[in-house]
């Protein structure tokens, strides 16, 4: 989950968190830098960029139009959700709540984000809520540290997991690619265990 500030980083943010050993990447468009990162990114075939804190059905044409081959969203937003059928990219909404995972079922989705994860309740809650819901996978976010990855992880239902400690926003401005890509390479790791 990158925040990026300045879109003239991006070609070498994606190496290094292909260096790193990850494939996939969610640009928000949380700074104006975000749908010029993701067309930048887009015409990679080692990562798969997509795009995140997508808030309107416009922004998600956008960034459709962009390149991103996936959008992501921090809440169920049913025009978002519309748009991204219509257009044929995978549409992954936020939810918190049992009601919102009926939604997207209802919707036809069946894979969610779960956010922000720790803030509620963390892996035990998807656990709770992965019961009556068989069939629907989580990618949890918010508050995902290398040290609880492991539980969310474990959980059959959790598909992958998101975070934005990879690509800390001290560490995008000043550049320190070797960074990003050594805690790429830990979160790789982590997951791999
Ligand atoms: O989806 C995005 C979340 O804001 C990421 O949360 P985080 O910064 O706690 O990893
Ligand atoms: C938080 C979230 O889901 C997003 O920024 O897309």
């Amino acid at each position: 989950m990158v925040v990026l500030e300045d879109a003239r980083h991006a070609d070498a943010l994606g190496d290094a968190l292909v260096k790193g050993g990850l494939k996939a990447a969610e640009i928000t468009l949380r700074t104006a830098a975000g749908l010029d990162a993701i067309e930048a990114l887009a015409g990679r075939d080692d990562l798969v960029v997509g795009a995140g804190t997508v808030l309107t059905a416009q922004q998600a044409e956008r960034a459709i139009a962009a390149g991103a081959r996936f959008v992501v969203t921090p809440g169920f937003a049913p025009k978002v959700v519309a748009a991204c059928q219509d257009a044929g990219v995978l549409v992954v909404p936020g939810v918190a709540t049992a009601t919102e995972i009926q939604m997207a079922l209802d919707a036809g989705l069946d894979l969610v984000k779960f956010f922000p994860a720790e803030q509620l309740g963390g892996a035990a809650t998807i656990k709770a809520l992965a019961a009556p819901f068989r069939g629907v996978r989580f990618i949890p976010t918010g508050g995902v540290t290398p040290a609880v990855m492991p539980d969310y992880l474990a959980l059959p239902a959790v598909a992958a997991v998101g975070a934005s400690w990879i690509v800390a926003p001290d560490l995008l401005s000043a550049q320190r690619w070797d960074e990003v890509t050594s805690r790429a390479a830990a979160a790789v790791e982590v997951a791999a265990a």
